[in-house]
């Protein structure tokens, strides 16, 4: 029996979830889980459906699909989830997220293969070769900045990854390198945006006095900070907590709040909604 998920948007009008379920049935797949949301701002509709089946392949329902999918105009993807996604991670000098997602990857807790870790700096070569990962070493200057990301692309192509995460990594990606991997980059910010965006965002938040500290995981995109939100998680402080202790527990916050985001987004629980999100728990 063959599990697959099927994400879809389009635009919202009556009859969608009728064809679909209508699809699904008339190929004898069985639904194990679906869920929808229609925005009415936007009039857009989107839906996940977790599906088996037993006669059918892949390719064979993503055939027969098209015919409904081109009625409604959706954007669509059907994924065998069997087939695990490939994750390169970015990384510079802070490793608490990239060795939270490591030891979720080799306990079996990440539905994603990290196949790759990338970093402008030697720090996390040794973490990445106990853990097998091939590690990646990527120096960076305004003057090789062009060429750094070009090299990240051709490992992105040879190394077959579905998506990036940038798991601490102080280097703003170019407007180019934001549009070649659209949707598929995903960044973990140290504060609760729209608060303290840009670098050092726990002296922001020590200097305003804020009682409550965060952390915003979200695509990333040519707007520093702007992205999609996929996921935020918050801890309380308060007057007591110098910079460095808001860091100490901003830690924990960036790898819980990045963790899930990687997890949702894997498991293809996270469409996008313009400059939002829509995730499907
Ligand atoms: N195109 C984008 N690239 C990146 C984003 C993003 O939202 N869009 N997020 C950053 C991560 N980040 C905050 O979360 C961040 C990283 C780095 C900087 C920054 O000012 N970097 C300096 C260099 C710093 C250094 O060399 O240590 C710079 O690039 O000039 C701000 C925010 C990842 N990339």
């Amino acid at each position: 029996m063959n599990h697959h998920v099927l994400t879809l948007a389009c635009h919202d009008q009556v009859g969608i979830v009728h064809a679909v379920t209508g699809y699904l049935a008339a190929h004898d797949c069985n639904i194990v889980d679906s869920q929808q949301f229609g925005d009415p701002d936007a009039a857009r509709f989107f839906m996940r459906v977790h599906f088996t089946s037993e006669y059918l392949d892949n390719t064979d329902l993503r055939i027969g699909f098209e015919a409904t999918a081109h009625r409604f105009a959706m954007e669509w993807q059907i994924h065998d989830t069997a087939v695990k996604p490939r994750a390169m991670i970015l990384v510079s000098k802070f490793g608490h997220c990239l060795n939270d997602l490591l030891y979720r990857g080799q306990i079996g807790a990440l539905p994603a293969e990290i196949c790759a870790i990338v970093s402008n700096h030697r720090d996390f070569e040794s973490l990445a070769n106990a853990y097998d990962v091939p590690f990646h070493y990527l120096p960076v200057s305004p003057e090789t900045k062009a060429e750094q990301e070009k090299a990240i692309l051709e490992l992105v192509e040879a190394e077959h990854v579905d998506f990036v995460v940038l798991a601490r990594y102080m280097q703003v990606l170019s407007d180019e390198l934001c549009r070649a991997l659209s949707g598929r980059v995903i960044n973990i910010h140290h504060s609760f945006l729209p608060s303290f965006k840009g670098a050092r965002p726990y002296l922001q938040a020590y200097d305003r006095g804020v009682k409550v500290i965060g952390a915003t995981a979200h695509y990333v995109t040519a707007d520093l900070d702007e992205g999609p939100i996929i996921e935020q998680e918050i801890a309380r402080v308060d007057h007591s907590y110098s910079p460095a202790r808001l860091a100490a527990v901003g830690r924990d916050v960036e790898s819980l709040a990045l963790s899930r985001a990687v997890h949702a987004h894997a498991e293809h629980r996270v469409l996008l909604n313009g400059s939002k999100t829509v995730v499907f728990r």
